[in-house]
């Protein structure tokens, strides 16, 4: 899915409002969306606060209280200005609202979040946050710092600059956005992140966004790879067979969770070379193979993708040449990552990247490989860079990108901050790996496994009991599974 600048979104309203369209029922259908994806991210009902400007936007927020109040959350309202002052649209779902709380729902037990919705400003905003606003941002602020209150912004975090991305200073810091139609383009800013946190779409068949516009974010409802049902007749030579080189002797754990991620990302048969002396001790579904000559049987093992390099170590000059010697040779779909990366980095070798090569790199094995590049805005640097050398990029982080060897650019919308902590890198090396042996395209393979990977550890919280402080990448693990329903079933 495309963005568009806040004027343009104006215009797609305008031209679907002139088509037939009606304001009310398309801001009931905003709601409703945005209450649905609610819902599904916090299945336990709790208490919600709509925080409420006088636009349009607060005539969203009101719609989702009336949707969560049916599903058993208790709600209330804290508004900025008189009722009189608000938009008609938005006067009117209030009106509709009251006669619903005077039927209140049985539901009395609600030990679920404190949720905060953030319906102050949307694309209606110019210039900074003002009083009576910016009191009001300020004690989200507070709630959230003090209570564990959860912050929900409607369209865009207020006070967030819709085409810049650019906070001023009180805006609303949001963990997580529900943008309605199509994304604002100041979403996808590096400045916006941590306005932003996590970033729901919210379609609206009535308005069409651009297309052919770049940066694209991924989300299921959008995206076209669907993951069809395995036809009855499947077998495991079906599902693809992955060849993973990883680990060490200090780095064990690494080689296990990248060759389970590749297991639990669909592959049919996963082999892991070790070094005779690694002490791993992968899943027994893993095929293992401890000999010392493992980066030519890596090689020369038969596989529809290779994964080389999580907790590789340093490799021995002779072994680094026969790596490179490999890389050069090969034309297997190959994911490259961590020590490989840096290997490739140490000895200048970037020449030998191609279009069947997806590296997966985090910021500081980026900087490794393009030093001129890494204090550029992220999307520059992963767009110069799939320029410079026509390679597949996967750029870790906050928003993790996929690049496409020319420059078409994707965003990931998931994940959230429990996810830095060590490992979570293997583990998408090792998805990335299977979704390629499955036969997607490398981009789609990177697009996916950074989707699911995200979604994992979103459901370790929401729906196992993890907190942001104790989510491991086995957790990640884990919830594999669920994320590909979701994806499957176009939720989230
Ligand atoms: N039917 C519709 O028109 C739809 C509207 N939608 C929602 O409506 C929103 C846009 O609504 P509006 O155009 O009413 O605009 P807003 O809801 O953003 O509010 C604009 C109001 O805020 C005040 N304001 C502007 N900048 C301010 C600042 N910096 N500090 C304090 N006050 C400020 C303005 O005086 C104006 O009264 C979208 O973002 C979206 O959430 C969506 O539901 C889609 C359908």
């Amino acid at each position: 899915m495309a963005w568009v600048t806040a004027q343009e979104m104006r215009a797609l309203e305008a031209r679907a409002f002139s088509s037939g369209v009606d304001p009310g029922a398309l801001m009931d259908r905003a709601g409703i969306g945005i209450a649905r994806h609610l819902l599904a991210h916090f299945p336990t009902p709790g208490h919600a606060v709509a925080y409420l400007g006088k636009g349009n936007n607060a005539g969203d927020a009101i719609v989702v209280l009336e949707q969560l109040f049916a599903h058993g959350w208790s709600i209330d309202f804290r508004a900025s200005h008189p009722q009189e002052a608000w938009s008609e649209l938005t006067q009117q779902r209030f009106q509709r609202l009251h006669s619903a709380l005077s039927n209140p729902c049985p539901s009395a037990s609600r030990p679920g979040p404190l949720l905060l919705l953030d319906g102050l400003l949307g694309i209606g905003a110019h210039g900074e946050i003002r009083e009576p606003l910016l009191s009001l941002s300020r004690e989200m602020q507070h709630l959230r710092e003090t209570d564990g209150a959860i912050v929900a912004a409607i369209d865009l975090p207020s006070g967030l600059d819709s085409d810049q991305g650019i906070p001023s200073k009180g805006a609303v810091i949001a963990d997580l956005t529900l943008t309605v139609g199509v994304p604002k383009k100041g979403l996808h800013a590096d400045s916006a992140n941590d306005s932003v946190g996590r970033l729901f779409l919210v379609p609206l068949s009535e308005l069409r966004p651009p297309a052919d516009r770049h940066p694209i974010w991924s989300f299921p409802s959008t995206h076209p790879c669907r993951l069809p049902p395995r036809p009855h007749s499947f077998h495991k030579g079906d599902a693809g067979r992955v060849a993973v080189l990883a680990g060490s002797v200090h780095f064990s754990g690494a080689a296990t969770l990248c060759a389970t991620g590749a297991l639990r990302g669909g592959a049919g048969l996963v082999t892991l070379f070790l070094d005779p002396d690694n002490p791993a001790q992968p899943p027994p579904e893993i095929m293992t193979r401890r000999i010392g000559s493992r980066i030519e049987a890596a090689f020369s093992a038969r596989a529809d993708a290779r994964v080389l390099g999580p907790g590789l170590g340093e490799l021995t000059p002779p072994q680094a040449q026969t790596l490179l010697r490999h890389l050069s040779d090969d034309s297997v779909p190959l994911v490259l990552d961590a020590d490989a990366l840096n290997l490739i980095a140490a000895t200048t070798s970037l020449d030998l990247l191609a279009p069947h090569h997806l590296i997966t790199p985090h910021p500081g094995e980026f900087a490794r490989l393009a030093p001129d590049l890494a204090q550029l805005p992220r999307l520059e640097a992963a767009r110069r860079f799939t320029q410079r050398h026509p390679c597949h990029l996967l750029l870790k982080g906050t928003r993790t990108l996929i690049c496409q060897p020319g420059g078409e650019l994707h965003i990931n919308p998931t994940g959230h901050a429990g996810m830095a902590t060590g490992g979570q890198g293997d583990v998408l090396a090792g998805v990335c790996g299977a979704l390629a042996a499955a036969g997607h395209s490398l981009a789609d393979a990177a697009i996916l496994a950074a989707w699911l990977c995200g979604r994992a550890a979103e459901r370790a919280i929401t729906y196992g009991s993890e907190s942001e402080q104790s989510c491991s990448a086995s957790d990640t693990l884990h919830h594999l599974g669920g994320a590909f329903l979701d994806w499957k079933q176009v939720r989230r």
